[in-house]
């Protein structure tokens, strides 16, 4: 299945009684790359939860392609072609390396399981390693790597570096822009390590409060220190 396009219109939504998002609207294009920036509690983390279907909305709508995901269960939306990577990494610490990746085949061949270690070499390495048994680093690759043996056509990304030493961090950086310059994947990611995040990203977007308050490109965003400076609290881009 190729990339689909992302589309979230008006989208208002929260926990329980508690509204976060407010009138939230973006598309990301089929096979591009989105990065959602903002300070801490501006609504990043909801955002993709909302996407997933895990919190309440309140309003809006969020159509992938040409399924419209709004109503879906999150387990639909996932049947869908939604992947979606949780802040918290998700490891089955009892399962080696390589039943938490069987997890993640769902209905596919058990030698789909290759291309986990192509992407990832060192899971590879780990395969008969116990899940409690791994680093931060490659507790990150083998949630993602399950997640993307599912074969998303829209994958999110919920701060997959943090926490991670930078040199983990490149080499998560550099498998996910090879998985999504393939084209076959959409990829929307939230990140705090902002240049990060900036350097994978065709367009980002700012949210403020639960709100939209900016969106373009890497390079408009680095053109404009004072929106970086209000907007994300650091001095400026490089
Ligand atoms: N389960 C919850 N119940 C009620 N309120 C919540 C819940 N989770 C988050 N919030 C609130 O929603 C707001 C947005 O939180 P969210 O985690 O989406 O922000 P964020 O931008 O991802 O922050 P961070 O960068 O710190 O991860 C915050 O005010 C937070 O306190």
């Amino acid at each position: 299945m190729p990339a689909q396009l992302l589309e979230v219109t008006d989208l208002s939504a929260g926990y329980g009684p508690t509204r976060v998002l407010e009138g939230v609207s973006f598309s990301v294009p089929a096979g591009s790359r989105l990065a959602v920036l903002g300070r801490n509690g501006m609504g990043k983390t909801t955002l993709l939860a909302t996407i997933a279907g895990q919190t309440k909305r309140y309003g809006g709508a969020i159509r992938m392609g040409d399924t419209e995901l709004t109503n879906l269960e999150s387990s639909s939306r996932a049947r869908s072609g939604l992947g979606y990577v949780p802040q918290a990494r998700c490891v089955f610490p009892s399962l080696t390396v390589e039943e938490n990746l069987f997890v993640g085949l769902k209905d596919r061949d058990r030698s789909a399981i290759s291309e986990a270690y192509e992407m990832f070499p060192r899971l590879a390495e780990r395969r008969k390693n116990l899940g409690s048994q791994l680093s931060g680093g490659e507790q990150q690759m083998l949630t993602t790597a399950r997640s993307i043996l599912g074969k998303p056509t829209v994958l999110l990304l919920d701060e997959p570096l943090e926490g991670l030493a930078p040199v983990i961090c490149e080499e998560l950086m550099a498998a996910f822009s090879k998985l999504a310059s393939g084209g076959e994947m959409t990829v929307v990611l939230v990140e705090q390590r902002i240049q990060s995040a900036l350097d994978f990203a065709d367009r980002a977007i700012i949210l403020e409060r639960g709100r939209v308050a900016w969106s373009g490109t890497p390079a408009e965003l680095a053109a404009q220190p004072e929106v970086v400076e209000r907007l994300l609290g650091i001095g400026g881009l490089h």
